[in-house]
């Protein structure tokens, strides 16, 4: 099943610059993780914002939430979620 993800980060003010760069380097390296084991298949970051729109290829709902709730941001964030299918009208055979 593939999963459009809208994801908002809200860094708490009182964190330090170091705290906040700690989870910034953790967040990388984690939804890298995703990317590159193909689960994780679009990020795109919405210009002006510190939020992405992502496309997650999951097997389930519950091994979505497994993917987005392994993000040392997910408890500072809040995501809209709907998932995909084919359109009728799609040309294309393949949903990628
Ligand atoms: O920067 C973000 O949008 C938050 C987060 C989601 C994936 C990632 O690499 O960082």
């Amino acid at each position: 099943m593939l999963y459009l993800a809208e994801m908002e980060v809200h860094i708490p003010e009182s964190w330090s610059e170091e705290k906040i760069a700690d989870y910034i380097a953790r967040e990388r390296e984690t939804s890298q993780k995703w990317q590159k084991s193909g689960k994780w298949v679009y990020l795109w970051r919405v210009a002006g914002q510190y939020a992405n729109v992502s496309v997650i290829e999951a097997e389930s709902p519950e091994e979505f939430h497994q993917i987005v709730s392994s993000l040392p941001l997910f408890p500072y964030m809040t995501i809209k979620v709907k998932s995909l299918c084919k359109h009728p009208n799609a040309v294309r055979e393949t949903l990628l």
